[in-house]
């Protein structure tokens, strides 16, 4: 579903160049759920940027379902995040004068969808994250777990096929942090591909799949053996 070959993605601060990928070849099959773990500053934020079509990389390969990401046009590339991928942020990053549903069809107005079908599956993804009652709630009048829920609601609306997700639990307590990990792990036992980037060595654990990131490399790629 994904191939990564020899991604590599530099930044210069001053005169500094920084590799935060440095030649990172990486296959992630369809239905997988993987975590990334490393130090700060390893590279995982941009691994994920560059896996959502969010940052290009300097070079190298990226595959999406066969298809060559390089040169494409923003707007192709646009399409591509919206068919394919969601994203879950740990801020959230929901708009803050939309409502809960607004901000859940936003995207899906973005990419030409009709109001008929927005209000659909708007409201399939509400029932489905539990907050339905919810709807017309700004996002300040809602507590960390359900703006979580929206964020979540918003990414997996039109049915993506992976869902990125940054610091999913980060500003969560404990409970609401479960909930939304058994929320998208849930998503991955329905077939959805699930990437988590995290600091939490127990939210890394749960993945079947374990990546470990140092200085822009993948260190350790470990999957769980069968009991
Ligand atoms: N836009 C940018 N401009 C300059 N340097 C950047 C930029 N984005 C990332 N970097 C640098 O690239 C490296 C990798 O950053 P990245 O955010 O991917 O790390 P991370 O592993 O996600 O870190 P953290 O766990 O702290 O979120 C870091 O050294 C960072 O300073």
């Amino acid at each position: 579903m994904i191939k990564l070959i020899d991604i590599c993605k530099t930044f210069v601060l001053g005169d500094q160049p920084i590799n935060a990928l440095d030649k990172i070849n990486l296959d992630i099959h369809s239905g997988e759920y993987l975590s990334v773990m490393g130090p700060s500053g390893s590279g995982k934020s941009t691994l994920l940027n560059v896996l959502g079509l969010l940052d290009s990389p300097d070079s190298g390969q990226y595959l999406l379902d066969g298809i060559d990401t390089k040169n494409r046009s923003e707007a192709e590339l646009a399409k591509l995040r919206s068919e394919k991928i969601g994203f879950v942020f740990q801020a959230y990053h929901l708009v803050p004068r939309l409502n809960s549903r607004e901000n859940i069809e936003l995207p899906m107005m973005l990419a030409g969808v009709n109001a008929k079908q927005r209000r659909q599956l708007s409201t399939v993804a509400l029932e489905r994250l539990g907050i339905a009652d919810r709807a017309l709630h700004l996002p300040n009048q809602l507590s960390g777990g359900q703006r979580q829920r929206v964020a979540l609601a918003r990414a997996i609306v039109r049915k993506p096929e992976i869902v990125l997700a940054d610091e999913p639990t980060g500003n969560l307590d404990s409970r609401s942090g479960k909930e939304v990990v058994d929320l998208l792990e849930q998503l991955n036992n329905e077939g959805i591909t699930l990437m988590v980037v995290t600091h939490d060595s127990e939210l890394g654990a749960r993945a079947k799949r374990q990546l470990q990131m140092v200085d822009g490399n993948i260190v350790q790629d470990k999957r769980h053996e069968p009991c």
